[in-house]
């Protein structure tokens, strides 16, 4: 193992400072200092006798105390995720001998903390060398160009994040992205960040919760005419403290709300069980040995999570308990709402004067037959009577929730609260979805050096046995099969796009009927069309990284995150011109006042003619204009959507909420 003795003694060798990282995608934006000096990097021993560092290289033994800074929450992801057993900073040797790597430098000498966040940099390690110091210097001049310090929060909050789903331990979808990755964001900024969501079991899964302790405590809660059980695990990850609620009706096979069969028919006990817990979490659970307490923001993410800011309306502020919390209601989709008969109301334990925070009256097109009243219990509208604040997942959404067209019938009554209603564009998680690191593709790339998206293209083309012809456009589309994301538009014009020279991949998951059309289109079209039937991960990051156009034909879509990862990864999205897609997606604009402009192409309105139209313009734009085609993919590839930006305005809607009064009937 590396000892500071051996500092200096060793080879080395080193290559070009801030090679494709964290921030190295936006750099003209994102790595802003520059630091004139040569740093040490410590690796484990491993390998032959070192070779004498070239004079230039030499490194100082420790950087000048004026640049020591307390690593920042970022910089603690990082040296979580490459613990060393000494104190070193980066990653283990035996990772690096040979050719050049991308290691992430995290300041574990407190004597020699950089002012820089978990950057990452590239080496050249000569075969046999490695030992135990790596000198990190530049071409230019020994200069490192480091990330930007991680900004701060002027105000810092202790945040309760509610949720059904959060990635890595539970995902189905964006939602499940967006609380995996949100928190940690809220967290790097200095706000004390709780995630509560549910502990499912289902046999397969169960490794994701391995990390996670039970922390002895037991709730009881009263609904659904008994007494139920509730106990608490928790992991400590990334500066968040992940809490998650253990109930058997959280264990069983299938996925997280349903199974073949479809939903769950206890879905709404599930999460009725879930929004008690986490209004408990903080006042019972001691994490690193204190209590969140009463002054919490709670942030609840759709129906799973809706029933908080009316417990604690109803059941904790008329006895003075969180009368300084406030709570926001993140709206990732209206399409669902949590809505079960009005009979029902009794089993949620709520007082009977609160029926009306929760009724909801189906119109009569709507209704089953003549004696149906269509009275019903909807959780989501709860949520949006009683929240202090509510925000959606973009600014186009949070318009179009208030219109009769976007609103799922809640558009009234979110028009009524416009004056807490904002949207914020969601941000991705850039250590998971980033070409230059990304651990499930083949290659790696970045807007610098492009070589390695071929190489990702061949090797999917190779993976889902399609003819490799580099020359050939490929269309991806990732998504849950699910009638907002416009499939039935795709079956339609898959005959027609068929006869062109193009393929096409699909992978997603859930209305079976769709899943068969998938697996008999490529039945069909052998050579041209692969339907990737299930859920998985990897297979996602390799169809963003190897794909030159990904489709979107979504109906809504209240933000989106696929075409956000495919402009990271210079694979150009073709979406439907609606909610957070207009928002994100710039059209191409080849006559722009400075040249061409644009990440891809949003049309509008969605019809077959018209997505094919745009399709094929994209195909030609792809085969004939090769330059624009590389600008398309640089334009989107150097955009920051990184959390930062969200992160703040989130902070914003903190304080606003915090001004106000709490709800109160
Ligand atoms: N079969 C499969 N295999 C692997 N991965 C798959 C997959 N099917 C989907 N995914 C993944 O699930 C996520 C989908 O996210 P989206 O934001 O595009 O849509 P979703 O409708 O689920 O989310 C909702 O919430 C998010 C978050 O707010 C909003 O962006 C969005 O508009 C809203 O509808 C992506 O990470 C995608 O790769
Ligand atoms: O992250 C992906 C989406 O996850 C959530 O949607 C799930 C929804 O909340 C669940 O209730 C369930 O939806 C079922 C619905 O309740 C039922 O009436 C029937 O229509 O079948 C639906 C599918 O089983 O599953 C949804 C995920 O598929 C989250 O609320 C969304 O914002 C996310 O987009």
């Amino acid at each position: 193992m590396a000892t500071p003795s051996a500092v200096g003694a060793a080879c080395l060798v080193l290559a070009r400072a801030a090679g494709p990282g964290r921030g190295d995608r936006a750099r003209p934006r994102r790595l802003q200092r520059v630091v004139r000096r040569r740093c040490v990097a410590e690796l484990s021993r491993e390998g032959p006798a070192p070779r004498p560092l070239p004079p230039a290289l030499l490194a100082p033994r420790s950087c000048p105390a004026s640049s020591r800074r307390r690593p920042s929450p970022r910089v603690s992801r990082r040296r979580r995720s490459h613990q060393c057993p000494t104190p070193a900073w980066g990653t283990s040797a035996s990772n690096l001998k040979g050719h050049m790597h991308l290691v992430t430098v995290s300041p574990m000498v407190p004597s020699c903390a950089l002012p820089f966040t978990g950057l990452q940099f590239q080496f050249w390690i000569a075969e046999g060398s490695i030992d135990d110091t790596v000198v990190v210097a530049s071409e230019q001049d020994s200069e490192i160009v480091v990330g930007k310090e991680q900004a701060r929060a002027k105000v810092t909050q202790s945040i309760v994040f509610v949720t059904g789903e959060a990635s890595p331990y539970a995902k189905s979808g964006g939602l499940g992205d967006v609380c995996g990755s949100l928190p940690v964001a809220l967290a790097a900024r200095g706000h004390r960040v709780m995630v509560v969501m549910p502990r499912y079991l289902n046999g397969t899964s169960d490794k994701n919760y391995a990390n996670a302790f039970y922390t002895e405590k037991h709730i009881r809660i009263s609904c659904f005419g008994g007494e139920h059980e509730v106990t608490f695990f928790h992991e400590y990850r990334d500066s968040v403290d992940w809490v998650f609620v253990d109930h058997p009706s959280y264990h069983r096979p299938g996925n997280l709300y349903g199974d073949k069969f479809g939903a769950f028919g206890d879905n709404q006990f599930r999460y009725t069980l879930l929004c008690y817990a986490a209004c408990e979490a903080p006042l019972v659970l001691e994490l690193g040995g204190y209590i969140y307490g009463q002054n919490c923001m709670f942030v609840v993410n759709d129906w799973h999570a809706s029933l908080v800011p009316v417990l604690l309306a109803a059941k904790y502020r008329p006895y003075g308990v969180y009368k300084d919390s406030r709570s926001i209601l993140v709206i990732h989709n209206l399409a669902h709402q949590g809505v079960e008969p009005a009979s029902t109301y009794p089993d949620l334990g709520l007082p009977p004067e609160w029926y009306g925070a929760l009724e909801w009256v189906f119109p009569e097109w709507a209704r089953r037959h003549a004696l149906d009243k269509g009275e019903a219990v909807n959780f989501l509208k709860g949520a949006v009577v009683t929240a202090d604040r509510i925000v959606t997942v973009s600014k186009g959404y949070s318009w179009e929730v208030t219109t009769a067209e976007g609103g799922q019938g809640l558009n009234e009554l979110l028009s009524s609260r416009k004056s807490v209603l904002n949207g914020i564009v969601n941000g991705i998680d850039i250590n998971d979805w980033n070409p230059a690191t990304d651990k499930c593709i083949p290659c790696h790339y970045s807007v610098d050096d492009l070589s390695g998206k071929a190489k990702c293209k061949s090797a999917l083309q190779k993976e889902l046995g399609l003819p490799i012809r580099p020359e050939v456009p490929l269309i991806g589309f990732i998504g849950r099969l699910d009638y907002q994301k416009g499939i039935d538009l795709i079956q339609l014009i898959i005959p027609h796009l068929m006869r062109d020279d193009v393929q096409f991949v699909m992978l997603g998951s859930g209305d079976p009927e769709l899943e068969d059309w998938m697996r008999s289109t490529e039945s069909n079209f052998k050579d041209k069309f692969r339907g990737w039937v299930g859920f998985s991960v990897p297979v996602s990051h390799r169809i963003t990284a190897g794909c030159d156009i990904l489709l979107m034909p979504s109906r809504f879509e209240p933000c989106g995150l696929n075409q956000l990862y495919a402009m990271q990864y210079g694979t150009v999205p073709v979406v439907h011109a609606t909610g957070g897609l207009r928002d994100t997606v710039e059209n191409f604009n080849p006559f722009g006042e400075n040249g061409e402009q644009g990440t891809g192409w949003a049309f509008a309105p969605l019809t077959t003619e018209n997505m094919l139209w745009t399709l094929r313009t994209a195909i030609s734009t792809y085969r004939e204009h090769k330059s624009s085609w590389e600008g398309l993919m640089k334009r989107g590839m150097s955009k920051d959507f990184t959390w930062d930006h969200a992160a703040e305005q989130y902070e914003q809607i903190f304080q606003w909420a915090f001004i106000d009064r709490p709800y109160v009937m």
